[in-house]
């Protein structure tokens, strides 16, 4: 399998303040491949810079090869990336059905002018929309609430038709921003399942970041723990989980917050 995103030399600064100092990374396509340290390590500055919401002071970010540090966001989705926020992006008073054909027409190549002159090609790409909403209902399993208003649904399920949303691109790499965080142990279980057949039945690469160890520890491929901005340890879950200066950085965030 090939390096489907690399990170080479990333830093970022933000005035005097090295968020992100000199991080390289892979990511193999096909892989679930989690960024985790303690709090204020720079993962979440980490996450923008690859999904182009910072640029990095230093450094190149490559998907496929192409360097993304100078790509605006949403050229993200024509190349195959989407991406979950930690807080819900939904919207709360349409349908679970409307939430997710938003998600497929944001980026759909029509706009209205070329629609009124190919409106062959529009309705086509109309009904591959709604095929593809029905195919993630059905394997996000959200059937019975696919007419309610997303903002009647408890906070599990809003966060599965955010995930439903990013998948409406059908991505090749998917970025998961604390996906479990504020979820029951229930509505934890079922995201980890579906991140795994993400990968086992659609061949998904996933980049996530996640304070939930649990999950981390349960469905990673690689492990990659980021302190004070910087990388200081990858390898499989095992291997971080004996990793000496992981225990350390960890241990000593406790003893600071106690
Ligand atoms: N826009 C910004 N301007 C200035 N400083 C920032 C900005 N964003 C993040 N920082 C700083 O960069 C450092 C890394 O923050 P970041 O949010 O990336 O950490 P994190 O690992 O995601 O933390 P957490 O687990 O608490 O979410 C912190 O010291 C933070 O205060």
């Amino acid at each position: 399998m090939s390096d489907l995103l690399q990170l080479q030399g990333v830093t970022k600064r933000f005035g005097g303040l090295t968020a992100v100092n000199d991080v390289s990374l892979s990511v193999r396509e096909g892989q679930i491949y989690s960024l985790i340290g303690p709090n204020g390590a720079g993962k979440t500055t980490l996450f923008n810079l690859i999904s182009a919401v910072f640029r990095p002071t230093s450094g190149s970010i490559l998907f496929q090869g192409q360097d993304l540090t100078r790509m605006p966001t949403h050229a993200l989705a024509r190349l195959g990336i989407a991406r979950t926020f930690q807080n819900l992006a939904v919207f709360k008073h349409e349908t679970v059905v409307n939430n997710l054909l938003v998600g497929m027409h944001s980026h759909l190549r029509s706009d209205p002018f070329s629609s009124a002159l190919f409106w062959g090609r529009t309705r086509r790409e109309e009904l591959r929309a709604r095929d593809r909403v029905e195919e993630i209902i059905d394997f996000l399993e959200i059937e019975d609430i696919r007419d309610h208003p997303v903002g009647t649904l408890s906070y599990g399920q809003q966060k599965r038709v955010e995930l439903g949303r990013a998948l409406a691109i059908s991505p090749k790499l998917l970025l998961l921003d604390e996906m479990v965080s504020g979820m029951n142990q229930e509505e934890r279980e079922d995201i980890a399942r579906f991140i795994l057949d993400l990968k086992d039945e659609l061949g998904m690469t996933v980049f996530m970041v996640e304070h939930d160890m649990g999950i981390v520890m349960d469905i990673s491929d690689r492990v990659c723990v980021v302190n004070y901005g910087s990388k200081i340890a990858e390898g499989t879950p095992s291997e971080i989980a004996q990793n000496p200066a992981v225990v350390e950085a960890y241990l000593g965030t406790k003893r600071s917050a106690a």
